[in-house]
């Protein structure tokens, strides 16, 4: 297959590979116009409480997403390093949601009257599919850290020197924006990789398939926000 041969000589991984092939999304993702918005200071306050809120069901869905992922990282995995790190993001979840209720109470959003938007119903229902066990653990990874890598690499814009990001709004950014969250996601990227390079075409297919979807529910994930402006 070409691009494993192309991700081989460049000696990067078939991750890497990918994002430059789909450079233009990938941007869509992590360079969107509510992003831009946080990192300058013009973003629209009740954009931002739209997006808080609408992630936070979003973050109950990924719970027992990432728990799929760790069993399917114990079954499948040839290397038991795979489960330790999932097993931080998934321990990471409980804090994560404990921050979703004090920053919620914070806006004054009420969480339990939060209604989910058509694109957050749609991203759900994509997570709700990669727990099938039917889903290879090569696909699930793949999906996984591409769902993280996204937030890292938008909000560390958000904090990167230069941005005029709201002082009322750091705290988010460095949630997903800090060093060990970047590390994290590497640790990630370097499993994917590890089982993208053993993956047979149709499995190479099917992950390149997903890590697009992934992508494309991101970009209407942020744009749910845009009914504020
Ligand atoms: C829509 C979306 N994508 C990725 C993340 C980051 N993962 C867990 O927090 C998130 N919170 N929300």
């Amino acid at each position: 297959m070409e691009e494993k041969a192309k991700a081989e000589e460049k000696k990067i991984g078939m991750t890497e590979t990918w994002l430059r092939k789909h450079r233009l999304l990938y941007d869509g993702a992590t360079r969107h116009p509510l992003i831009l918005s946080i990192r300058d200071g013009t973003i629209n306050i009740a954009s931002f409480k739209t997006w808080l809120a609408q992630d936070y069901l979003f973050v109950r869905a990924f719970v027992p997403f990432s728990a799929s992922v760790l069993i399917k990282a114990w079954k499948e995995s040839d290397e038991s390093g795979d489960v330790e790190v999932i097993l931080g993001g998934v321990a990471s979840l409980e804090d994560e949601i404990s921050w979703f209720k004090r920053e919620a109470n914070k806006w004054g959003i009420s969480l339990s009257d939060v209604v989910p938007q058509q694109a957050n119903i749609n991203y759900c229902r994509l997570l709700e599919k990669l727990m099938s066990p039917e889903v290879e653990y090569t696909v699930a990874i793949t999906a996984f850290w591409a769902i993280e890598a996204v937030y890292q690499e938008s909000f560390a814009h958000c904090i990167e020197e230069g941005s005029k990001t709201p002082a009322e709004l750091k705290e988010t950014c460095m949630r997903w924006g800090n060093e060990g969250f970047g590390q994290y996601c590497q640790s990630l990227q370097k499993i994917a990789d590890r089982r993208l390079q053993k993956a047979s075409d149709d499995e190479l297919k099917k992950a390149e398939v997903m890590l697009l979807s992934v992508l494309e529910h991101e970009v209407e994930f942020w744009n749910m926000s845009r009914g504020n402006v």
